[in-house]
């Protein structure tokens, strides 16, 4: 089993790679566009629509800008000859002053909508991913490919649905520039348009293939990059420092860690090497083409037949087409490359969850649990660790599950508590079928502590409480959870109860495991239930620690179902029936008295153990 949860952002490296994305439908892009559009339009529609709004009409000032400036240079051209009065300049001059107000004003609003826009979506696609992550299966995080969607959902949740919205507005935005600009180039010969358009386009195609090379890239890279953070956050984590330090392997981790680094940066150097030559030949080709057209205009100067302001259109019309041109196309290429990013967020959402409350609602206590000959299968692993297992707990029994490491007595407990289904048999809970029942309302009836049980970086209190979150305030319960845990240390710490615990914040206090594992206890104890699970109860607790906790184990037990897993055969041996699981089967089954004098697996490995203690490592009797 893994070693306590420690809060870690980075959950320890998973083998499963990331499959090859399934290429999409335009059906499924276009389902997955209208998807990200309701998603902006319900995450603020006041901010989309202001930005829509603000966006549109400043698209047409690019047009207005360059008819106001080539009357102006005409009229400047004109006055030379004192055609025009200084009061027809000067009303020029007013428009197109009035123009950059505008476009100003414009632009700060726009701006304003678009950042409160932006965080209204991050804050609802987070939410979205939250709840999701809520409804998956424990299984679900067990499960590599599931744990990188999610990674990479959260990873994108701030840009990506604000990227297709502003790319959406922008395209519709250039429509409307390249139409008004288009509309002034014409007149000065039909093939200014399509010329200036058409050296634009080889530049867009290419930047536009290399990003969908790059989402590619990142995509492959995704397992690796896990890898290659959990590496690093062995390096940097606080509870791992101690081991990391004494066995000294900083210079192996640091070694496999660029190892990483190298595979990833011989790609991008691939990638940029590509994109260069190709961003190269496409700025030749432009350049030739904006060439073309420039000398056919200068033909048509030089035979008189267009005025200085016409050419200032033509001048700045260029680069107008061209940001416009270039704009509209890699605004459809980023929103298709935002669109596969998005496609990571919805494959997440997508995913199966399970509806904790479906099924019929289990009321009142659990008096009996059967195991009749259930098996079970972890997701793509290809062995029963489980089979053929067959027991019986009543309440007011205890019932102890032994066996060595990897036997199955985890998967008991995980099958037990229903986080897990078993693919094979029943579990029967008062006689009756418990996968007929919503799994949250038969956990209400249970209370447990993990092997790796949680160390929540909150108060003393939460740390207890979180069991029932609704008794927060139950001081008097808390109390009593805590006194059972023999938890009696809180009293001690600064705030009581209201003591932070734990490195990460600050003003934390940090505890020791035992102490952790007390608490943990007291968070079992504090939930009033009908089965009381213990995985390795006591296993960071001292000799007397183990003592008082197995006395109070007995008080609380009463009129309960008690399961135990434990490596420690004097907490063992108490229950009133043990369970010995081998290779995931139940070998032998009894009292501990009654195992003993069977003389098997039971009683050679409890001398085994009690031989430890014995002054001359003989076997110890029971
Ligand atoms: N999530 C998982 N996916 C696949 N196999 C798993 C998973 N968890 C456990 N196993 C396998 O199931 C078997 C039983 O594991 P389990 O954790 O139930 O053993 P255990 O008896 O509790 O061991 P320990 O005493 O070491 O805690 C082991 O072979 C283990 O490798």
């Amino acid at each position: 089993m893994s070693a306590p949860f420690r809060g870690g952002p980075v959950s320890p490296a998973r083998p499963t790679p990331t499959p090859p994305e399934p290429p999409l439908t335009p059906a499924e892009r276009w389902r997955d566009l209208q998807a990200t559009l309701r998603l902006v339009w319900t995450a603020s529609p006041r901010h989309a629509l202001t930005f829509a709004a603000t966006s549109l009409l400043g698209s047409a000032l690019p047009a207005a800008n360059l008819l106001v400036g080539k009357h102006l240079l005409d009229a400047v051209a004109q006055a030379a000859q004192g055609q025009v009065t200084y009061r027809a300049l000067l009303g020029l001059l007013a428009a197109q002053v009035g123009l950059v107000i505008l476009g100003s004003l414009l632009g700060t609003v726009q701006n304003a909508a678009q950042q409160l826009l932006g965080d209204s979506l991050q804050h609802t696609v987070s939410r979205r991913i939250l709840d999701k992550a809520t409804t998956l299966s424990v299984e679900a995080f067990e499960n590599a490919d599931t744990y990188d969607r999610l990674q990479q959902a959260y990873r994108e949740v701030g840009s990506r649905p604000l990227g297709v919205a502003t790319q959406l507005v922008s395209l519709a935005g250039a429509v409307v520039t390249l139409g008004s600009v288009g509309a002034l180039m014409t007149q000065l010969g039909v093939w200014v348009l399509p010329l200036v358009v058409l050296a634009s386009v080889p530049g867009v195609i290419i930047s536009n293939r290399f990003g969908v090379e790059g989402y590619r890239m990142l995509r492959r890279q995704t397992h690796d990059a896990r890898v290659q953070n959990y590496l690093g956050s062995l390096l940097t984590s606080d509870t791992l420092v101690k081991e990391v330090r004494l066995f000294g392997f900083e210079p192996y981790l640091l070694d496999r860690w660029r190892t990483y680094y190298l595979g990833f940066r011989t790609q991008l150097e691939t990638l940029v090497r590509q994109r260069s030559a190709w961003n190269f030949g496409a700025s030749l080709l432009s350049a030739l083409l904006i060439g073309v057209a420039s000398a056919l205009i200068l033909r048509r100067a030089a035979a008189g037949q267009i005025s200085v302001g016409d050419f200032s259109v033509f001048v700045l019309g260029i680069a107008q087409v061209q940001a416009t041109v270039s704009g509209l196309l890699t605004g459809v290429s980023g929103i298709y490359q935002n669109l596969l990013y998005m496609r990571n967020l919805y494959a997440f959402l997508e995913l199966p969850g399970r509806d904790l409350d479906a099924g019929d609602t289990w009321e009142g206590r659990i008096e009996t649990i059967e195991f009749r000959d259930v098996a079970f299968r972890y997701p793509l692993t290809e062995r029963d660790v489980l089979r053929g297992v067959n027991f019986t707990v009543r309440r007011g029994e205890s019932l102890a599950l032994v066996g060595e490491n990897g036997a199955g007595k985890t998967t008991v407990v995980k099958l037990l508590t229903l986080l897990f289904q078993p693919t094979g048999g029943q579990i029967l809970l008062n006689g009756q079928d418990a996968a007929r029942f919503s799994p949250r309302s038969v956990q209400r009836e249970m209370s447990i502590i993990f092997q790796d049980f949680g160390q929540y970086q909150m108060t003393a209190r939460d740390n207890v409480a979180l069991a029932e979150s609704g008794r927060l305030n139950d001081d008097a319960g808390v109390q009593r959870a805590v006194a059972s845990a023999g938890a009696g240390f809180v009293d001690s710490l600064p705030g009581g109860l209201d003591t932070p615990l734990g490195r990460l914040f600050q003003g934390g206090r940090q505890l020791s495991g035992g102490q952790w594992q007390r608490l943990a206890l007291a968070r079992l104890y504090f939930r009033n239930a009908s089965v009381l699970v213990f995985d390795e109860p006591t296993a960071a607790l001292d000799a007397r620690a183990e003592f008082e906790t197995i006395q109070a184990l007995r008080a609380e037990a009463a009129g309960r179902i008690t399961l135990i897993i434990s490596h420690r055969f004097s907490t063992v041996r108490l229950a009133d029936t043990i369970v010995m699981l081998e290779g995931g089967q139940i070998t032998e089954s009894g009292s501990h008295d009654a195992l003993m004098a069977r003389r098997g697996r039971y009683a050679q490995l409890y001398e085994l153990q009690a031989s430890g203690y014995a002054p001359s490592g003989g076997a110890g009797s029971h």
